[in-house]
């Protein structure tokens, strides 16, 4: 068995930056580097001011500090890295794509094609290339045809390994995984000598029952499934919120009566504005858009479904807002608490907090914003990007506060929108005193006491409440 000295990872964010640092914490005797076109981040990960590496999980950055420069480097010269890795993992965005075939549906794989032509450029001796990033099933085969076709003759084993972590616990999920799943090409022995080669390294630090292979396909298509399995069970428990609010039932006690089911379980049963995120919709439209160019249009509006859900949770969500405060918004000042996808992280790619932005500012609201994490650049940077949205206008109408009791004073409402812990322990009194009467809360996350909120004498809105 070849012994690996080197890995590249092509592709410095949020499951890049993370995984590669794991990987060095747990195999010092390897070299890692991670590399990336833009400049700016790979900065950010080498700032010697830990608590500015680019992205914000819990645990990080003392990972990324234990490792960095020994083992461990982030770097722009992504062909130096690519030459004298023995394994390329590849860790690029592939986002819905925006335009032309499969618009609004397929994922965009222009990153990936681009990774596999200056990997076969380069490359001049043998390497394991393991797709990490999130792929269309049966991707593996273009990456293999791309890299035979235009390298230099050097040998290429194709790995599918996706990654199941979630964010806001990146950490934790990647130092002690459900399972790590490695597919490739289990018919030949090159094939089963990569896997073997891939499990290796994983068995520095997780339990050999816990690592799966398979064949490279039933890899790919797995991660797709497992993100729509969870996405379908928020957005069921979504479905049952609205008929909650309908017939007097409490989502949260009929969460805990089927969740104690040990046929259901009871994760991912949290009823919410919407699950938001840059995997889930993303990659539910990319099934909905394999299923249906397959021919299997039922498969296909299944799926779809589940987004189609979501969707409409969001905006109800901002519609009661509007309803409630006596059918009008327009200069009314609404304070959002939250505004990232969910706790303990900063992105806010697909957050619902921007629906519900964009909504209420349709209506002429005034929002301002806080998050503990988030900062105001990114926040106008996720609105100026939806369609009809003038920045200096918006500019105008939202602004973002770093201080959440200012973020308060004077508002008419406070919409919770991503349910960090902080919230919880806010001097609510104060809050309601500084408010403009009558004063709501929309909790869309079902994380405060409404009880105690009601007795204070505030109006409030729970999703899935009585
Ligand atoms: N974010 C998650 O929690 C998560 C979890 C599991 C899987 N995934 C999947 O992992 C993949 C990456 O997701 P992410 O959230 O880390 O994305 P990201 O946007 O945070 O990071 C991708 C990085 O790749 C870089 N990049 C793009 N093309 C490049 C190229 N040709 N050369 C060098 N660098 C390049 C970009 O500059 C960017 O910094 C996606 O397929 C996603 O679906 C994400
Ligand atoms: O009961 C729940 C659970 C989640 N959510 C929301 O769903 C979204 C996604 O949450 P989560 O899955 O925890 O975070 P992600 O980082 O998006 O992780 C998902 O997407 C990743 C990218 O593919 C996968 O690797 C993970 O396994 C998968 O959980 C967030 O907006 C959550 O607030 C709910 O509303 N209710």
């Amino acid at each position: 068995m070849q012994k690996i000295k080197n890995i590249c990872c092509i592709g410095a964010g949020y499951v890049g930056g993370p995984t590669m640092a794991v990987i060095a914490q747990k195999c010092p005797d390897i070299n890692v580097t991670v590399v990336d076109i833009n400049e700016q981040r790979i900065n950010s990960w080498n700032d010697p001011d830990f608590s500015k590496i680019p992205i914000y999980e819990p645990g990080l950055a003392d990972v990324v500090k234990d490792s960095r420069d020994r083992n461990l480097f982030f770097s722009t010269d992504v062909d130096a890295a690519i030459e004298k890795a023995d394994i390329i993992f590849i860790s690029v965005n592939t986002p819905t794509k925006t335009y032309g075939i499969g618009k609004g549906m397929a994922a965009d794989l222009k990153w990936i094609e681009l990774c596999a032509r200056q990997i076969a450029r380069v490359s001049v001796t043998d390497k394991i290339v393991v797709e990490k990033s999130t792929l269309p099933v049966r991707t593996a085969n273009a990456l293999k045809s791309i890299l035979e076709n235009t390298g230099n003759g050097v040998k290429f084993q194709i790995l599918s390994n996706p990654e199941f972590l979630a964010e806001g616990t990146a950490v934790a999920d990647l130092m002690a995984p459900d399972r790590v799943l490695i597919g490739g090409d289990v018919a030949t022995k090159e094939g089963r000598t990569a896997i073997q080669t891939l499990v290796d390294i994983y068995a520095n630090w997780v339990d050999k029952d816990r690592i799966l292979t398979t064949n490279v396909w039933s890899s790919e298509l797995s991660k797709l499934t497992a993100n729509a399995f969870l996405a379908q069970r928020v957005s069921s428990i979504n479905a049952m919120s609205e008929l909650c609010e309908k017939t007097g039932a409490d989502v949260n006690e009929v969460a805990r009566a089927i969740g104690m089911d040990s046929r259901i379980g009871s994760k991912f049963l949290k009823s919410s504005v919407g699950f938001g995120g840059s995997c889930f919709q993303k990659d539910i439209l990319n099934l909905v858009y394999i299923s249906k160019s397959l021919g299997l249009n039922e498969v296909a509006d299944y799926w779809e479904q589940v987004v189609i859900m979501n969707d409409h949770q969001k905006n109800r969500f901002a519609a009661n807002i509007v309803k409630t405060l006596f059918n009008t918004v327009s200069g009314k000042k609404i304070t959002f608490l939250g505004w990232a996808f969910k706790k303990d992280t900063n992105d806010t790619r697909e957050s619902a907090a921007i629906h519900v932005a964009d909504f209420l500012l349709k209506e002429h609201a005034n929002i301002v914003v806080y998050d503990p994490k988030v900062t105001a650049d990114q926040i106008y940077k996720d609105l100026d990007y939806l369609e009809g949205n003038d920045l200096e206008t918006i500019k105008k109408l939202l602004t973002v506060e770093t201080d959440p009791y200012k973020a308060c004073e004077n508002s008419h409402a406070i919409a919770v929108l991503t349910e960090w812990d902080e919230f919880k322990t806010y001097n609510w009194q104060s809050i309601y005193d500084n408010m403009l009467k009558p004063a709501s809360v929309f909790d869309g996350r079902n994380i405060l006491d409404l009880d105690k909120l009601k007795a204070i004498g505030f109006n409030v809105d729970g999703i899935g409440k009585p």
